[in-house]
């Protein structure tokens, strides 16, 4: 997968996958997460993981209201976590290859378009 620029990702629909690709490589995932912000490798580099603390508990909530809009629109689906009820995470992968695909990258650069209300420091 050749590395884009995150316009290029967010102008791009996922495809849908049903397995039988090689999920990407090291290097193609860290040249791709350089065009975009504050996401990283997590599980071996099979996934990519973002962490935001937001306002209170609804501003999560609200906010994987708007990732779920994201994931349904393009037929590809985040794993959602908040815990303490402001620390929020996105990781994505793509579960029919057991690893990222473009799908995952196409997705993580429509959730950092996405308004979300942070907590102040
Ligand atoms: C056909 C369609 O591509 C599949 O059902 C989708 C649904 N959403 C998905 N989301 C993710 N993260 N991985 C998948 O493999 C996946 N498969």
């Amino acid at each position: 997968m050749a590395t884009q620029t995150r316009d290029e990702l967010v102008n791009k629909k996922c495809l849908p996958c049903e397995g039988g690709v090689e999920p990407c490589s090291l290097d193609e995932a860290n040249g791709q997460l350089g065009q975009l912000d504050g996401w990283r490798l997590t599980h071996d580099g099979q996934r990519i993981r973002k962490d935001w603390r937001v306002k209170n508990f609804m501003a999560g909530i609200d906010f994987f209201n708007r990732c779920a809009e994201v994931a349904e629109a393009d037929g590809h689906h985040p794993d959602l976590h908040i815990e303490g009820y402001r620390n929020v995470s996105v990781e994505l992968w793509t579960h029919a290859i057991g690893g990222l695909s473009e799908n995952d990258f196409i997705v993580a650069a429509k959730i950092d378009q996405l308004p979300i209300e942070l907590k102040e420091d």
